[in-house]
């Protein structure tokens, strides 16, 4: 029976636990010693090497400290292993994989596109992005994708992603966190409109601030598109300030 390594245990990698634990032996490694949480879902615990040594293993770190953790697993690889990285970026883990990942090893790239919020109803029929470097097993993790866990797979190469996700994802966390950081409230007398603004609080409210760092600044394309709209904020309210009444 083939065997999985999760390096990295917060919120993401302990999402994908779940979904992932009935189909395949999993071990889990984090920095912090969460193997009480492990326990209750019923997965292992291991040290880095066991992780890393497994035959599929997932990098659920954030981008910035992902170059870091290759230099330390690259030589507990199993020769023919797969590597994924879940990253919320692809251009940059990618490049970093190619230059540091030893070449018997495949590698692909994904990006699910929910997590333990947008996805806690379950997660058929949401999107997965993914973008193959190399990899001898393509057509067998598709159809794992598509008809076992019954996601929505998406092939887009690394640059397309960003691209798209600088406004899909950058943006709505720009304004998630925003609307967080103002603790905007809850009141009966509300909108469906402004119910929308307060999913997006909740939704995003979870997620860690590195993982927030990672969607803002590992994304080449985010800067531009955060200030695209602190320029159309800062023209509505001149527009308004201006206003002679
Ligand atoms: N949270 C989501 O909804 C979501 C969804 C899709 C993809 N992702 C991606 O999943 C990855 C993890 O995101 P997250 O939300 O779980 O972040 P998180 O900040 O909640 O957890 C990251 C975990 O990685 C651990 N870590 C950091 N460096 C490590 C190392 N060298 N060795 C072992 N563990 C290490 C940290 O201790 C932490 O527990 C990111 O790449 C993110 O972009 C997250
Ligand atoms: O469900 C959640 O908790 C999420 O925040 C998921 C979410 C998002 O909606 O932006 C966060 C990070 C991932 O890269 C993909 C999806």
């Amino acid at each position: 029976m083939r065997t999985l390594g999760i390096i990295g245990f917060g919120g993401f990698g302990q999402f994908m636990v779940k979904h992932l634990q009935p189909y395949i032996s999993v071990t889990v490694h984090d920095l912090t010693d969460l193997s009480h949480i492990a326990a209750e879902h019923k997965v292992e615990w291991g040290t880095l090497q066991e992780t890393a040594s497994k035959d599929i293993v997932i990098l659920a770190v954030p981008v910035q400290f992902l170059e870091s953790l290759l230099l330390e697993i690259k030589d507990y690889l199993k020769a023919e292993a797969l590597i994924v990285d879940v990253s919320s970026v692809k251009v940059k883990p990618i490049e970093l994989m190619l230059k540091h990942l030893p070449l018997t090893v495949d590698i692909l790239g994904t990006h699910p596109l929910f997590g333990p919020q947008s996805g806690k109803n379950g997660i058929k029929g949401l999107n997965m992005v993914v973008c193959p470097v190399r990899s001898k097993k393509m057509r067998a993790i598709t159809h794992f994708l598509r008809n076992v866990i019954q996601l929505n797979v998406l092939e887009r190469t690394p640059e397309t992603h960003d691209k798209q996700m600088a406004y899909v994802q950058a943006l709505t966390h720009f304004i998630g966190r925003s609307i967080n950081e103002m603790d905007i409230p809850d009141v009966e007398q509300k909108t469906p409109a402004y119910q929308y603004l307060l999913d997006i609080k909740r939704n995003l409210g979870g997620d860690s601030m590195d993982l927030f760092l990672t969607i803002e600044l590992e994304n080449p394309y985010a800067k531009k598109v955060r200030e695209e709209f602190m320029g159309a904020l800062k023209s509505l309210n001149d527009r308004l300030e201006h206003i002679k009444r």
